[in-house]
């Protein structure tokens, strides 16, 4: 059951074999008068379970990164029953898709490879449900501007979601601050020798959520953070300086906004991205029994502590990236792709992260506000792997 008005919801789903993107499937599988799928993409890496969503939900398109996978893909379709199913692949194959006109595209992909699925979706006009931050950081204005009405980009991610749920307490000229809380990640309060010993499976291991590889890293690192950060100043129009980052361990508020007044509105519910997903397909109404709220009758105990950027240095070099110029965001998602991706190989160290995108972003010369281009972000970005690959050889 559903409480959105009127006709059902043609739904685009990126990256939907992915940790948002199954989780996303799950509500919509509950909400079926509400939404239509019409669309799936994915990198291609598992076609059987492609398959059997596109045959679950009688999906219409289905888009794989990897050409080389079409032949399983077609395969898989029709062991699945999944009757007549375009199938598009290649590197434009999500793009594509994503600017088919769906009324609801939601962006799951991980990494800056969403930047052209995200202004695809903005440009053919369709709400855009945003989990795929990276893509609006390393954008920044070029994706805000792509975005022609008001909410045409709802976010995903928990605390933005958050902070857009706790905006409708008051009028934009009311708020003093934005909190972003942290759960602090794995090495919360561990010390600096201890930290630089640990391996991709202990980075993996996040205290409160189960989400795909590479967000769980950078929860680690606080990268996330820091991206997030980001994410906010450019989905809310705050500056970076009046955004706050908190730890809060038990990941049970998802973040805050705080007013002139003094008053401060958090959102609170149980860690399960359930909720921002369904919120991010329904907005701005609510479903029903999308996931479990928080039991009152059980004893329970919420804390925040500051940050430990002494540590963790990932928000702090966010915000002198997204002061520096319109590229440094961009360049600073970029380098720390690749050095998670050298982490998980275990070619490099946990601490080599932060320090290797701090020279990155430091060596970075950078566009002015108002120039920037998609050609010019992509540049900044191939700048920015090729010099973090070549710091990380000598690492
Ligand atoms: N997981 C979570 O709880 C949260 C995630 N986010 C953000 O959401 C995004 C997704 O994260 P998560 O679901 O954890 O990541 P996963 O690694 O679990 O999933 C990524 C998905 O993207 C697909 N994909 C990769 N490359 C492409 C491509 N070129 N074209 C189309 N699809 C592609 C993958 O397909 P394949 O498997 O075939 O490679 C997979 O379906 C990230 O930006 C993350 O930061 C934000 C908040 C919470
Ligand atoms: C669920 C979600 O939104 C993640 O981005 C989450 O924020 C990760 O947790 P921390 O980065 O706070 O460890
Ligand atoms: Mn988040």
């Amino acid at each position: 059951m559903t409480t959105t008005q009127g006709p059902a919801r043609r739904v685009t789903l990126l990256g939907s074999t992915g940790s948002i993107g199954t989780q996303a499937l799950d509500v919509l599988a509950r909400h079926r008068d509400a939404f239509e799928v019409v669309g799936l993409a994915a990198g291609g890496g598992d076609p059987a379970l492609l398959a059997r969503q596109a045959a679950t939900f009688g999906v219409a398109t289905v888009a794989v990164a990897d050409e080389g996978a079409v032949p399983a893909v077609r395969e898989a379709l029709h062991a699945a029953g999944a009757g007549d199913v375009e199938v598009l692949a290649g590197p434009d194959a999500a793009t594509d898709l994503a600017g088919a006109g769906a009324d609801v595209v939601l962006n799951g992909i991980t990494g800056s490879v969403g930047l052209r699925p995200t202004l695809a979706a903005l440009h053919a006009g369709s709400t855009l449900a945003l989990a795929n931050k990276e893509s609006l950081v390393v954008g920044g204005a070029l994706v805000h501007d792509a975005a022609v009405r008001p909410d045409q980009i709802v976010p995903v991610d928990s605390e933005h979601s958050a902070i857009a749920q706790a905006l409708r307490s008051g009028a934009p000229r009311e708020v003093a601050r934005l909190v972003l809380t942290a759960s602090g990640g794995p090495f919360r309060g561990w010390s600096a020798d201890d930290v630089k010993t640990v391996t991709p499976s202990q980075a993996l291991a996040h205290p409160t959520w189960a989400m795909g590889p590479v967000v769980t890293v950078n929860s680690a690192t606080l990268m996330n953070k820091g991206l997030e950060l980001i994410e906010a100043h450019l989905l809310f129009g705050v500056p970076a300086d009046r955004i706050d980052v908190v730890v809060h361990p038990q990941s049970v508020v998802h973040s805050m906004v705080q007013f002139v007044d003094g008053s401060t509105i958090a959102q609170a519910s149980p860690p399960d991205m359930r909720l921002p997903i369904a919120l991010g397909l329904s907005w701005p109404d609510r479903l029903e029994d999308v996931a479990s709220p928080c039991d009152w009758s059980a004893a329970t105990a919420w804390t925040f502590e500051p940050l430990d950027e002494e540590l963790f240095g990932a928000v702090r070099l966010a915000r002198h990236a997204v002061a520096a110029s319109a590229t440094h965001p961009a360049v600073y998602n970029a380098a720390n792709e690749q050095c998670v991706a050298a982490f998980l190989a275990e070619r490099i160290s946990f601490l080599d992260i932060v320090t290797t995108v701090e020279r990155v972003v430091d060596e970075h010369e950078g566009t002015p506000a108002g120039s920037l281009t998609l050609d010019g972000v992509l540049a900044a970005e191939r700048w920015a792997r090729a010099r973090a690959d070549e710091l990380l050889a000598r690492a």
